[in-house]
């Protein structure tokens, strides 16, 4: 059994939490937060031991009623990996005590790729991962683009792809984010830092990538058009994504016209959180002419990322191959929609 640490509990590092714990071969030792909010309360709740992530705050956590298991210093000796979920930047604080403690790990796509060796996507570059000590799981969006990105070049060879992100300006609970009545070119120079994080996936990549950022909260749209090597067919490209586990497919029949009705349908179909771990692909959208294919996808930013540093999880630890790790992970989850 790995023992994982999460040294962050917010959004990502909360949903990481519990795909942890629902894997076999693997245990959440715990996770570490800075203050006492309601997700520490649900930590303690779910029976994860609770660390303080700045020792002069833990008698915060006391005043609160909330039991602390240690310094976060503890949980990092402890563990086999660490996930940092923290914000933007911090994880690139935190890399010194990572290594003081020769602890293998994880951070997110808010770090900058030069802050690690590897930077991943379960579908893509596993094996890049394999035994690295510091690995960094690329952006929703990232992971989004990677994903239709990977078996497009091992089928046909992708000669430029073009992209149009239409990004949600904060998740549900950010009520300081914003743009509340507008659209904005965001980031308004072209390319947006999207197509250069591809390429830390596919370094030989063409890829140019626009974003703006919308009045929504639900999921990103991306607007994706890639120019092949050879002529396809749409019908041969929605084959050859229906054997992806982490597309999928929106058919016509549901009759799921937006980011409402996917996140109504998690819902529905019982997912924790109303996750959708995989990109959702509008069937109807998949189109080809000649060696040009297009397609729309919504990404779930709160979640795609949660399989990814599961898989993560066991490249640096050396624990399974990408096969065996994807199935596990998906097996797990119960991803597949
Ligand atoms: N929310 C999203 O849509 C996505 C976020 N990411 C990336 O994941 C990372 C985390 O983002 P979120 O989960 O959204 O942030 P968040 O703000 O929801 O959660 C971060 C958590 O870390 C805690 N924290 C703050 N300082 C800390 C410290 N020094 N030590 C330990 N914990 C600390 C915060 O209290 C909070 O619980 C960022 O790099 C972000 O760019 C990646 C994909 C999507
Ligand atoms: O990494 C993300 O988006 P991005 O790839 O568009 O920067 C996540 O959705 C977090 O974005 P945020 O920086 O708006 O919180």
């Amino acid at each position: 059994m790995q023992q994982v640490a999460i040294n962050g509990y917010g959004t990502i590092g909360k949903r990481v939490a519990d795909a942890v714990r629902q894997q076999p071969d693997m245990e959440v030792l715990g996770v570490a937060k800075t203050r006492p909010n309601f997700e520490a309360e649900t930590a303690i709740d779910k029976g994860f031991p609770l660390y303080a992530a700045v020792e002069e705050r833990e008698e915060l956590f006391a005043e609160a009623g909330l039991e602390i298991a240690g310094p976060v210093e503890d949980l990092v000796a402890e563990a086999d990996v660490v996930v940092d979920a923290t914000p933007s930047g911090i994880g690139a604080q935190n890399k010194a005590l990572y290594e003081e403690y020769d602890t293998p790990a994880l951070y997110q796509g808010g770090e900058d790729a030069d802050l690690v060796d590897v930077s991943f996507n379960a579908r893509s570059n596993f094996e890049d991962a394999v035994d690295a000590d510091h690995v960094r799981v690329v952006s929703c969006n990232t992971t989004g683009l990677s994903r239709v990105i990977a078996p497009l070049r091992e089928e046909y060879g992708v000669e430029k792809v073009r992209a149009t992100l239409v990004r949600r300006g904060g998740d549900p609970g950010q009520s300081d984010r914003g743009p509340i009545n507008d659209i904005l070119p965001n980031p308004v120079t072209i390319p947006s830092h999207h197509g250069p994080d591809v390429e830390t996936i596919f370094p030989d990549l063409d890829i140019d990538t626009l974003g703006m950022k919308v009045p929504a909260t639900l999921m990103h749209m991306h607007s994706l058009n890639v120019t092949l090597e050879e002529d396809v067919d749409a019908a041969e490209v929605r084959d050859l994504f229906a054997d992806e586990s982490r597309l999928f497919l929106i058919p016509e029949r549901m009759n799921i016209d937006g980011s409402g009705t996917l996140k109504e349908y998690a819902l529905d179909a019982g997912r924790p959180r109303g996750d959708l771990w995989e990109n959702c692909l509008w069937a109807e959208s998949i189109s080809t002419e000649g060696r040009d294919f297009y397609c729309f996808q919504g990404i779930h930013q709160e979640s795609d990322v949660v399989p990814e540093n599961v898989d993560a999880i066991r490249a640096v630890t050396g624990a399974a191959d990408a096969e065996e790790s994807i199935a596990t992970t998906d097996e797990a989850l119960g991803i597949g929609l």
